[in-house]
């Protein structure tokens, strides 16, 4: 029988999807093990106990694994910032196509997964931090949550994010402090800034802060904004006013307080506007590549009519629309849409127009009135995409689907509902765009029979 705090020696045979060491007692017991890596023989404390399974976290390492990198600080270990740092890049590579393989083989499908594609950048690839900001000794703090809790470990090196970010991030605490401004306090539900959101443009160097906070005005409010705007590179400074208490970390209403409403960044040769509540992709060194092989794989031509379902600011549509006839995007986000239509006047791309709506009902909707398309994109967010968005796609009967998923997961149960209505894969490519994590990108086109 095993206990809660009970120390004992481990053998670690495999990772977790989560990045994970995994050990198996005699008493039966699967344990997923923090900061262990396969082979490696642990001595570990039980940190919770559930009915077939727990959770431990390594005291001492007793045979270690040649693959292990030591690290600087445990700090990345202990938030899950990086919760695979401590593992050569090359193996973290080859997990993350494991993970893929073992989801192809578990839903029975028969398509080749090719070896991930490596990042250039394996460190400081982040071009955006969201960090929360909290009282600690009654000074104003920055830093991430210990996992599994809301306990704000302090933190000015962030490993995996943009060093420049890490130092605006720095400067931003520095006047906060300056002018006594308070972190939030998440029991009370009190004090003025939450998070600071730090976005950089990788090729254009231009950044974007984001201050979200409690209350819509605090004094001082103008000064801050000023000083932050000082900051080297800084273009942008907004409020984003959360009043709510809630996991989510951005509020609905921005307020520009400094500078542009928008900071540009390139990709490939074309340049994009983002607004702070707009997604982009956030490992800019390798994001070129991951469309570069969406559009390999599609083989796109003059005649082609493209739909860009889950658009975002247009990368993707933007970044084919001169190869193809047309390009027609729908997002959801309406900050979003409107970068994109700016982005296409600013790309001199005249084929393209963008919808603000739900993908699923848009698809819905042009199946019904018998819109043509040769190509559908669906880049979705990490629960993929629904049955009724697969049903028209197949209504609308395109040769190609080109699928960026970030969820291998739910990308597997969409490719098997795709092969009912007639639509096959041969490969899966997967991209590495979150060195450091458990986290795989996956490109593949599924092809009409
Ligand atoms: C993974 S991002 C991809 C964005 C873009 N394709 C890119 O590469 O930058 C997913 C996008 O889908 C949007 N989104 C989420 N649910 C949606 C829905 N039901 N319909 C349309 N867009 C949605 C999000 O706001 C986000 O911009």
């Amino acid at each position: 029988m095993l206990n809660k705090n009970q120390e004992l020696q481990l053998t670690i045979t495999d990772l977790s999807y989560e990045g994970m060491g995994v050990a198996h007692t005699d008493e039966g017991m699967t344990l997923f093990v923090d900061n262990a890596l396969p082979g490696e023989v642990v001595t570990a404390k039980i940190l919770k106990l559930k009915k077939g399974f727990g959770f431990a976290k390594t005291v001492s390492i007793e045979t270690k694994s040649p693959d292990r990198v030591e690290m600087s600080s445990n700090k990345w270990a202990q938030t899950g910032i990086a919760p695979l740092a401590h593992l050569t890049y090359a193996k973290q590579l080859e997990f993350k196509t494991k993970q893929v393989k073992t989801l192809v083989e578990k839903n029975k499908l028969d398509i080749d997964v090719l070896e991930t594609i490596a990042s250039p950048n394996e460190l400081g690839y982040r071009n955006k931090a969201q960090v929360p900001v909290r009282q600690v000794k009654r000074q104003l703090e920055v830093g991430f949550f210990r996992k599994r809790s809301h306990d704000l470990v302090v933190m000015e090196d962030f490993l995996i994010q943009d060093p420049k970010i890490d130092n605006t991030i720095k400067g931003v605490r520095e006047i906060l402090r300056q002018y006594g401004i308070t972190g939030y306090d998440e029991r009370n539900h009190r004090g003025q800034v939450k998070n600071i959101i730090v976005r950089r443009g990788y090729f254009t160097g231009e950044i974007m802060v984001v201050l979200v906070c409690l209350d819509k005005k605090f004094k001082h409010l103008p000064e801050i904004a000023d000083e932050i705007h000082q900051l080297e590179e800084v273009k942008s400074v907004y409020l984003n006013h959360n009043p709510q208490k809630t996991n989510v970390i951005m509020g609905k209403k921005n307020r520009l307080l400094a500078g542009n409403s928008y900071i540009t960044d390139k990709i490939g040769d074309q340049t994009f506007m983002i607004s702070p509540q707009s997604f982009f992709q956030i490992n800019s060194s390798q994001t070129p590549t991951l469309y570069q092989k969406a559009v390999e794989m599609a083989e796109l031509n003059q005649d082609d009519e493209v739909l860009d379902t889950y658009s975002g600011i247009g990368t993707i549509g933007l970044s084919v629309a001169k190869e193809v006839k047309s390009v027609t995007g729908v997002e959801v986000v309406k900050s979003a849409v409107e970068d994109a239509k700016n982005n296409a006047t600013l790309n001199h791309i005249t084929n393209s127009e963008f919808f603000l709506g739900k993908s699923e009902e848009y698809m819905n909707h042009w199946a019904e009135e018998g819109k043509q398309a040769t190509v559908v994109i669906a880049d979705p967010p990490r629960k993929g995409v629904t049955s009724e968005f697969i049903q028209s796609t197949a209504k609308i009967a395109p040769r190609k689907v080109i699928y960026i998923s970030c969820n291998p997961a739910t990308l597997m149960r969409d490719i098997k509902e795709f092969e009912e209505y007639g639509y096959t894969t041969k490969t899966i490519q997967p991209v590495d765009m979150f060195p450091m994590t458990q986290h795989v990108e996956c490109v593949t086109v599924l092809e009409k029979n």
